[in-house]
């Protein structure tokens, strides 16, 4: 039985700023209004060509436990205004403790290769509902979908080397470290150093030994001879400790010994210096000693750029062990997923579609009840178009670049077609089983492997093609246009 972090309820997680618009809602008699919110990201993280959505399962949990307990509401009583008086009237309190997530959740499933503009979580129910699980939803998403995309950069740099994740102690605190090691397994690490989130997600744990093992005897070899002793079956030796290529020899040395026993020397470890240079050498050391078998699991600050270049080089390095550039996405540490307003019911049931306006043209949202529809040939996904699901493309349609109306396509080379967002609650009751970890790696794996080549390319990769439908288009164009002439 796995557990999570997010199944005790955390409603207060949240900005005080959807508290007092859930408030104005309440208080102006609006908040059943019936409404559709969009998750999504503007631009992939990385300068890369392409996003692995990741965290639903924990948004699923979240809204499962959604509730403010008597302690929350109690602490919200607490809360005052500029003039010292309370901030929520204790009628709205009450209302807040029988709140429940009571509306619609479409979602693109974990591990989905994802592009900019396309709703990675489409939310319809009561404004009120929905405004406070914007900040939760983002999030949960944002940061997930980061690492699990770092991760996945990782793995099409070590193609089919092992992959360590090694990062919790130089994580963003407790839930930094859980969520990075379980994003970064689905984005294709293999195991992690990390053994509460092996227990709670089922991760495969590995490990290897610090510097402070060798240091703590007098001689490195009795180190080696100690450790390969006490754990015969799990003999990684850290080997730089002093001196790299000594280092080996005394590994081979150990190693020796523990095949007299009948066990292996499983692996050396390289974690400062050249690591091309001394993996090169380590190898040769190790091959004419007879261990060939015996893998090098080569770290230190290592991200996909250096692997891609340790492996131009040579490096004879096929385990790799990576930390702190993958769990604190260190080179860009946010994804800028957004939540925006896309609709509102009027009082005859039909939708008023909303937008925000911007001076910078990418931050102006899209309207509509939002659905993806992915092409395929032969070969993999081929381009993204984007509708309104309340006038759904009817036969092969043209798509429209919503940054250069110019720039259309229609899918003539493509075969099939699927829909991305699937239902996951309805009336506030999940309708969808959450799939094990290994099947969200797998569809990351299967989907990476669907990806034209110059999509996962780290520079300048091309841009896969995403569009608006043409009548979501219109739609957007046309609001606009009203908008500004107001
Ligand atoms: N052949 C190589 N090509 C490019 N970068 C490398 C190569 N070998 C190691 N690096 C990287 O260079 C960076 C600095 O390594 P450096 O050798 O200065 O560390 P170190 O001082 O040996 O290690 P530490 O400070 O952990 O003891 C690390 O990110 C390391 O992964
Ligand atoms: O380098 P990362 O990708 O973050 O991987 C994790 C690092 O953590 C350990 O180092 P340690 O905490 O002993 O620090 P140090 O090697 O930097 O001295 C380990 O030896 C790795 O070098
Ligand atoms: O097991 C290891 O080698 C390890 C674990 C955490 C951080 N660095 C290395």
């Amino acid at each position: 039985m796995l557990h999570s972090l997010y199944n005790t309820s955390l409603s207060l997680l949240t900005d005080l700023y959807q508290l007092t618009m859930a408030y104005g809602y309440w208080k102006s008699g609006t908040a059943q209004k019936e409404t559709v919110f969009n998750l999504y990201f503007r631009k992939h993280p990385f300068q890369g060509g392409f996003t692995v959505a990741c965290g639903l399962s924990s948004a699923i949990e979240y809204l499962n436990a959604f509730s403010f307990s008597s302690d929350d509401v109690r602490y919200l009583s607490t809360l005052t205004g500029t003039d010292g008086q309370p901030l929520f009237d204790p009628a709205f309190l009450d209302y807040l403790q029988t709140l429940r997530f009571t509306g619609d959740i479409d979602a693109v499933p974990e591990g989905t290769v994802v592009f900019p503009n396309e709703p990675l979580i489409r939310v319809r129910g009561p404004i009120l509902q929905c405004q406070l699980l914007e900040t939760p939803l983002l999030t949960l998403i944002n940061f997930q979908s980061l690492i699990a995309t770092k991760a996945a950069r990782m793995r099409l740099a070590a193609h089919d080397d092992t992959l360590l994740e090694f990062g919790l102690r130089r994580a963003q605190g407790i839930d930094g470290g859980m969520t990075a090691s379980r994003a970064a397994y689905i984005g294709g690490c293999d195991a992690t150093s990390n053994v509460l989130a092996g227990k709670l997600y089922g991760i495969p744990v590995r490990g290897t030994h610090a510097h402070s093992w060798v240091m703590s005897f007098d001689s490195e070899l009795e180190s080696f001879n100690v450790y390969a002793d006490v754990l015969p079956n799990n003999v990684t030796l850290l080997v730089d400790t002093y001196d790299t290529i000594q280092g080996v020899r005394n590994a081979v040395e150990a190693g020796k010994k523990l095949r007299e026993r009948g066990y292996q020397l499983s692996a050396i470890r390289l974690d400062s210096g050249d690591l091309a240079y001394l993996s090169m050498e380590a190898r040769k050391l190790l091959d004419e000693a007879g261990f060939r078998e015996t893998a090098i699991v080569g770290s230190n600050d290592l991200d996909e750029y250096l692997v891609t270049s340790l492996k131009e080089q040579g490096a004879k390095i096929n385990i790799w062990g990576i930390g702190t550039k993958l769990v604190t996405a260190y080179d860009q540490p946010a994804l800028g997923g957004v939540y925006k307003l896309a609709a509102i019911q009027n009082p005859a049931g039909q939708w008023d579609y909303k937008l925000k306006l911007s001076e910078q043209t990418i931050k102006i949202s899209t309207p509509g009840i939002q659905q993806v529809r992915r092409y395929y040939n032969e070969r993999g996904f081929i381009s993204d178009m984007i509708y309104n699901e309340e006038t759904p493309p009817a036969g092969p349609s043209t798509m429209i670049d919503p940054y250069d109306f110019t720039r259309q396509r229609r899918f003539a080379d493509a075969t099939t077609f699927e829909d991305l967002l699937v239902p996951v609650f309805r009336n506030g009751q999940t309708v969808y089983t959450t799939p094990d970890i290994q099947t969200v790696r797998n569809r990351v794996t299967t989907q990476l492997s669907q990806l034209h080549p110059g999509i996962k390319r780290f520079t300048n990769p091309h841009a896969y093609p995403v569009g608006l439908e043409q009548n979501l288009h219109q739609l957007r164009t046309d609001l606009i246009l009203k908008l500004r002439q107001k």
